[in-house]
């Protein structure tokens, strides 16, 4: 228990007294002028926290921690199994490389408000780099290394970014990918162009570079001016985060400086429990909320040690990877999502593994970023005889809305449930008219505004869209998209999306953006992309293709074409290899595809027909062809 107040109080204050309590926790960190109003409604309906308040994130996550006597700790433990390279890295140093590249970035042109995009593996120069742009109050935008140069480019073209910080290679378990061709050809297809483009040269693969635009990361670093952070205001956009949307085009998150400061650090006590100087470890990617949030500042802000990790739960070198890295750095609290420990279990059932490490130290497992399966929780406990940590966010909320609160008094856990809603975010379960259902009943999961601090300030260029997409739906709520129910006890189940997003290990990928490229390919009249469910990875892709009339090509030589171009236009994050050909798709009479029933056809579970079916033969014939496959 790192919290002296109970979650029943704060939760409570939250709800009745947000400004007061809110005000609390944002007198933890050291503003520069601190907040002195909290809570400010916007004309567009929407909620901004500490609006004049002015800090630098950056100074807070390393100038402050030094200042306050953590300068030789620990600040980042660099492991990387795939390259044998350990690191520890102190606060101070820290401090000076950051302080280093803000400089570099400020010579290049970058400033208060400019978008920097990052595309590296998880290397320490990718935290150096996004704080490098916090400090100047420059916007990082961190897009994972598994997406596609097109993918890449687009986001290019929508942060209008003029500066690119990638690396020469990433490596995937023993797999050298050059990540530099694949950024020539997204600044190649960006209609933006970009001025600078800072790489980061890897022993284990040499990158081109072009002289008028790209820079060797060691020399510009080693020739730039180290500087101090910029004050900013608390509603200043820190960084952009791309998520997958219902259409092709990502949606941009974004996240400002005060609020997101605030609710960092509250978290890092009130969820994981943890205390300055303590090692936590989210086994992650920088590219995704988690490593944003619980990599890089969640715990910087609050004093702790940050494990950085450049290696997969398997096969680097086995599934005792996780493990040995607990014990080796005596971390307190791991944090992954289900799908790592599903890949641990099935390598090595027993846990025998882990029984060769001293984990003492490590005291909680939290996961997050898909559903818990009960059995994979049932696993879990069973082996490690600790606190399984089962809680639900989002992208859009920065951190945890229901979570089992570890740093006030865990609550006994239920199988297949997140627990409690944080303190800050109301949560109700709504039918499609906006009611509320009644406990056990499921329904769509919708959080009263104001959400509280550190969830997205709006969607990057396009209000209309954040609008459209969260708020519209539910007046006064924020629709999260997701399904679930509240048991009698008021436990958060969260059940599945409501939309066309799926989540394949982890990662949440839209099929709309899928069958975009399925669409693109010559053979293909129409087509479907839906989420079936897979033992390891959660959910997989499944294309459903109607073909051109008069085209004859066999169904695995139209698998491997379709396959291999979402793998060129969206990455091989998209885990994209299976495709049926059908006769045609199920639809309304109004011509609206019928996913949801397929995703239920294709689950094995009962499905109604609806009354607005154009042909309900159809799904006869469709039931057929997915038996065969499953
Ligand atoms: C709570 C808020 C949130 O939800 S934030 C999101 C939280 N999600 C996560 O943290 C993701 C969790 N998942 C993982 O860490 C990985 O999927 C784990 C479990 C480690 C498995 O990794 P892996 O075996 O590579 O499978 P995968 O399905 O991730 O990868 C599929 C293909 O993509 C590739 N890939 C992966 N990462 C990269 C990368 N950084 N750069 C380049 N390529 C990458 C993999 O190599 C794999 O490729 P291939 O198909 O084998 O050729």
């Amino acid at each position: 228990m790192t919290r002296t107040s109970t979650y029943q109080h704060d939760y409570l204050q939250a709800l009745e007294q947000p400004e007061m309590f809110w005000a609390e926790q944002a007198a933890a960190l050291n503003w520069q002028t601190p907040p002195k109003t909290i809570l400010e409604p916007g004309a567009d309906g929407y909620y901004r926290w500490f609006p004049d308040g002015r800090l630098n994130t950056a100074w807070l996550a390393l100038d402050a921690q030094v200042a306050a006597g953590r300068g030789e700790q620990a600040a980042l433990i660099y492991d990387s199994p795939v390259t044998g390279a350990r690191e520890h890295i102190s606060y101070r140093q820290l401090t000076e490389r950051v302080a280093r590249c803000a400089g570099m970035l400020r010579e290049l042109g970058v400033g208060r408000g400019d978008r920097v995009i990052i595309y590296m593996p998880m290397v320490p120069e990718a935290v150096v780099a996004m704080l490098g742009c916090a400090r100047l109050g420059a916007v990082h935008c961190v897009v994972f290394g598994g997406f596609a140069a097109h993918e890449l480019a687009v986001r290019i073209d929508d942060a209008q970014a003029d500066v690119v910080i990638t690396a020469s290679c990433g490596i995937e378990v023993d797999k050298v990918l050059a990540y530099k061709p694949l950024v020539d050809a997204a600044i190649t297809e960006a209609r933006h162009t970009v001025k600078h483009c800072v790489v980061l040269q890897r022993p284990q693969c040499q990158a081109e570079l072009y002289q008028d635009r790209d820079l060797d990361w060691r020399q510009a670093m080693a020739n730039a001016e180290p500087v101090e952070a910029v004050a900013v205001a608390a509603t200043d956009p820190l960084y952009i985060l791309y998520t997958s949307g219902t259409t092709g085009k990502p949606k941009g998150v974004v996240r400002d400086h005060g609020g997101h400061a605030v609710a960092m650090r509250y978290s890092m006590e009130a969820v994981y429990g943890m205390q300055p100087g303590d090692v936590f470890w989210a086994a992650s990617d920088v590219g995704w909320v988690v490593g944003h949030s619980y990599i890089v500042y969640g715990p910087l802000l609050s004093g702790c040690t940050s494990v950085l990790y450049e290696g997969k739960p398997v096969r680097t070198p086995d599934a005792g990877g996780f493990w040995r890295v607990c014990a080796e750095y005596k971390v307190k609290a791991l944090f992954a999502a289900p799908t790592a420990f599903r890949a641990i279990r099935k390598e090595d059932p027993e846990a025998d593994l882990a029984k060769q490490y001293d984990l003492s130290h490590l005291q909680r497992l939290f996961l997050a970023g898909e559903r818990l399966d009960p059995p994979t929780w049932a696993w879990l406990e069973q082996h490690f005889q600790r606190p399984i940590i089962d809680h639900w966010w989002q992208t859009e909320t920065g951190w945890a809305i229901a979570a089992n609160p570890a740093g006030y008094e865990l609550q006994q856990a239920k199988p297949g449930s997140a627990t409690w809603p944080m303190p800050g975010f109301q949560l109700s379960v709504l039918d499609d008219e906006g009611q509320p259902v009644p406990a056990g009943v499921q329904g769509n999961i919708a959080l009263k505004l104001p959400l509280p601090p550190g969830c997205l300030s709006g969607i990057w260029g396009n209000p209309q869209r954040f609008r459209d997409g969260y708020l519209s739906h539910f007046p006064g709520f924020y629709q999260s998209g997701d399904a679930g129910y509240l048991d009698e006890d008021g436990y958060v189940f969260v059940m599945g999306r409501t939309d066309d997003i799926i989540n394949v290990a982890g990662h949440r990928l839209s099929t709309g953006e899928m069958e975009e490229v399925l669409g693109s390919h010559p053979a293909v009249a129409e087509c479907a992309v839906i989420g079936v469910p897979d033992e390891l990875k959660g959910e997989l892709p499944l294309g459903l293709v109607v073909l051109k009339n008069g085209v004859e090509l066999q169904e695995p030589q139209l698998c491997a074409e379709l396959s291999a171009l979402v793998r060129r236009d969206i990455g091989a994050l998209a885990c994209f290899n299976r495709a049926l050909v059908v006769k045609r798709l199920p639809k309304t009479r109004s011509g609206k595809i019928l996913r949801r029933i397929m995703r239920q056809m294709a689950a094995g579970q009962s499905f109604q027909t609806p009354s607005t079916i154009d042909d309900p033969a159809c799904l006869d014939e469709l039931a057929n062809q997915l038996r065969g496959r499953r």
